[in-house]
C-alpha cells in the first residue's frame, strides 16, 4: 500500500481527494492547519479509517513536514494547502503569500531532504504533485483557451501567490531534479465547498431567500470542474504523469456566472418549491476589483496523454451539488461556526473597511489618540554597552498590582502577518515590543460600561519604538508585523495558558476566527 502526504486535506478539494485516494487503496497522511476553510466535519466518515492519519499543522512548519514524511514513510506528496479565495486575497494578501508561497517553499525543502535520503528504488517512485489553478494564466477575452504553455499573467494577489509557488516547484525540478508535477485546474464545485464561493453561496442564499449578489454584469465566464473529476485526474497524474511536466484539468463546461446562478435557482425551485422563483433575488452588485473576465481550459494534453476526461456533466453536477447542500444542514452549520455568514468580501483594496461598515454585530466608535484606562504603555530603555543591549521588563515593584506575570513566552511573527484580534476574560497580557521588527498594535475597548467603550487605539511599536504594554481583560488586541523581516514579541501574562497543568479552557475570545468581526486591522 502506498502512502501519500496530502496537505490541506480538510479543505474542499482536499477532503474529496483524501476520500478518493483511500477508496482507491492508498494510505493518506492528511496535514491541515484547520483555518476557517478546513473542517473535520468534511472527513467525518473517515474518522475510524485506519488509512486516514490526520495531523493538524502548518505547511510553513518544514520540520513537521519532514518528520511526517519520515514517520509515515511517504511515497508521494500532493500539495493542496492554500489560501484559495480571491476576494479574501484582496483584503488580506499577506496570508496568501505566507501559506501559498512560503508554505510551498517549506514543503519543497522538506520533500527534497526526504527524497535525497530515500533508496534509489524508492526515490525513483517518489512524486511531488503541486495543485495550482488556471488563474495563474490571467484573463481571456471571448475566445481562446489556456494551454500548458500559456504565459503566466496573474491578476489577483491569490493568483500571483499561486504563480509564485508554481515557479518555485518548477525550479526545484530544474535545479534539484525533485520529481515534481504541477496541475492547473479550473473552478471546482461539489460537496464540502466552503460557502464563500459562488456555487455554495448562491445555493444557500437561494434556499434562505436571501439576496443573490452577482458581481458586475454577471457575464464573466468560468469553466466548471466537478471535484470528483478533479480528484480522478489528480490520481491519474500522480500514478502516470510525466515528471517535471504540467497538466491542465478542466470540466469542459464554460458558463457565465448568470447562467450558473440561474441553474442553481432552477434546482432550488424544483427541490424546495415556493410562490416566487428564487431568481427574483438576483442583485447586481459592485464588481470585484481586478475581476478576470473569462477562464477557459484546454485539457487536451491530459486526455491525449493519459486518457482522462471529465465524467460529470455540469447540469447533473449542479443538481447533485444543490441537493447535497440541502441534505447536509449540519455540515453547513459547522462552517458558520467559523464566523462566515455569507457577507460580501473584498469589495475594494481596503475591503476590511467595507466589512467594518457592513458589520451589524457591533457599532464601533472612533479611533482615539490616547490609550484607554487600564492599558499601560511604558517606553523601554535599552542599556547598551560593548556586548550589545539589555532591557528590563516588568519589575514586580513597578507594575500595577494584580498584573503580576505567572509565565512568559516569546513569539515570532512573519512579515505582513498578524496575530489577533482577540480578548481575554480574566487575563492581562504584559507585552514587550523591542524588535527585531516593528508592529502595528491595535486595541479596541470592548468593556461595556467603560467610558471609552467601542473606541480604538493604534500605535506602531517595536524596534523603532520599544514599549511594554499591559493589556487588561476586555480590551481586544491584535498586532501585525509591518516590517520586512520576521519580528519578535514578548509576553508575560498574569494567567497560565490553559491553566494549571494545561487542563483548563483557554481564556481567549478569538475574533480572528470570525471573518465578519468589527475588529478589523485597517490603518485609517
Ligand atoms: C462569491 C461570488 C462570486 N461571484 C463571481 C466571481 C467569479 O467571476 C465567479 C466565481 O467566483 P469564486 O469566488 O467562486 O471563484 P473564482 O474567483 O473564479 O476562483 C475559484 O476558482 C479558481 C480556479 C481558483 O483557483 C480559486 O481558488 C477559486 O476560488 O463568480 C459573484 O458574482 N458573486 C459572488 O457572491
Amino acid at each position: 500500500m502506498k502512502t501519500v502526504l496530502v496537505t490541506g486535506g480538510a479543505g474542499f478539494i482536499g477532503s474529496n481527494l483524501v476520500r478518493h485516494l483511500i477508496r482507491a487503496g492508498y494510505r493518506v497522511v492528511n496535514l491541515d492547519k484547520l483555518t476557517y476553510a478546513g473542517n473535520l466535519a468534511s472527513l467525518k466518515d473517515l474518522e475510524q479509517d485506519e488509512n486516514h492519519i490526520f495531523v493538524q499543522g502548518d505547511v510553513c512548519d518544514g520540520m513537521l513536514v519532514l518528520e511526517l514524511l519520515h514517520r509515515y514513510d511517504c511515497d508521494a506528496v500532493i500539495n493542496l494547502a492554500a489560501e484559495s479565495h480571491v476576494d479574501r486575497s484582496i483584503g488580506s494578501p499577506g496570508m496568501f503569500v505566507r501559506t501559498n508561497v512560503v508554505g510551498t517553499f517549506e514543503m519543497l525543502e522538506a520533500a527534497r531532504e526526504y527524497w535525497h535520503a530515500l533508496s534509489e528504488e524508492r526515490s525513483q517512485g517518489f512524486r511531488f504533485v503541486h495543485v495550482s489553478t488556471d488563474e495563474v494564466f490571467g484573463s481571456l477575452g471571448d475566445s481562446g483557451s489556456f494551454t500548458e504553455s500559456t504565459p503566466f499573467q496573474p491578476n489577483s494577489p491569490y493568483s500571483a501567490s499561486k504563480a509564485a509557488s508554481d515557479h518555485l516547484v518548477r525550479s526545484y525540478h530544474e535545479t534539484f531534479a525533485l520529481p515534481t508535477i504541477t496541475t492547473h485546474c479550473s473552478n471546482n464545485y461539489g460537496p464540502y465547498q466552503f460557502p464563500e464561493k459562488l456555487i455554495p453561496l448562491m445555493t444557500l442564499h437561494a434556499v434562505e431567500g436571501k439576496q443573490l449578489p452577482v458581481y458586475g454584469t454577471g457575464l464573466n465566464v468560468r469553466d466548471w470542474l466537478h471535484v470528483e473529476d478533479h480528484c480522478s485526474a489528480l490520481r491519474l497524474i500522480l500514478e502516470s504523469g510525466r515528471i517535471g511536466d504540467t497538466y491542465n484539468i478542466g470540466g469542459d463546461a464554460e458558463r457565465s456566472n448568470l447562467e450558473v446562478v440561474h441553474a442553481i435557482c432552477q434546482t432550488v425551485d424544483e427541490l424546495c418549491p415556493s410562490d416566487q422563483p428564487s431568481s427574483k433575488n438576483i442583485q447586481y452588485v459592485r464588481d470585484r476589483p481586478g475581476h478576470d473576465f473569462r477562464y477557459s481550459i484546454d485539457a487536451s494534453k491530459l486526455s491525449s496523454e493519459l486518457g482522462w476526461k471529465p465524467s460529470v456533466s455540469f447540469e447533473q453536477g449542479i443538481k447533485d451539488t444543490v441537493s447535497w447542500y440541502l441534505s447536509n444542514p449540519d455540515w453547513v452549520t459547522s462552517t458558520r461556526e467559523k464566523g462566515y455568514h455569507g457577507q460580501r468580501l473584498g469589495t475594494s483594496a481596503n475591503s476590511m473597511t467595507d466589512q467594518l461598515t457592513q458589520s451589524t454585530e457591533r457599532e464601533l466608535g472612533s479611533t482615539v489618540d490616547k490609550p484607554f484606562d487600564g492599558v499601560v504603555f511604558e517606553q523601554l530603555t535599552q542599556y547598551t554597552d560593548d556586548r550589545g543591549w539589555l532591557i528590563e521588563l516588568y519589575r514586580n515593584d513597578e507594575i500595577p498590582i494584580g498584573n503580576e506575570p505567572v509565565m512568559a513566552y516569546v513569539s515570532q511573527t512573519m512579515p505582513g502577518v498578524s496575530r489577533g484580534p482577540h480578548e481575554h476574560v480574566d487575563q492581562s497580557d504584559l507585552f514587550g515590543f523591542f524588535g527585531p521588527g516593528d508592529f502595528r498594535l491595535y486595541l479596541w475597548d470592548s468593556r461595556e460600561g467603560s467610558p471609552t467603550f467601542g473606541e480604538r487605539f493604534t500605535v506602531v511599536v517595536g524596534e523603532s519604538n520599544p514599549q511594554s504594554v499591559i493589556v487588561p481583560p476586555g480590551v481586544v488586541h491584535a498586532y501585525k508585523n509591518i516590517s520586512l523581516r520576521p519580528g519578535i514579541v514578548f509576553n508575560a501574562p498574569n494567567r497560565l495558558y490553559a491553566g494549571e497543568g494545561k487542563k483548563e479552557a483557554v481564556d481567549e475570545i478569538r475574533h480572528e476566527d470570525n471573518q465578519g468581526t468589527p475588529y478589523q486591522l485597517v490603518d485609517a
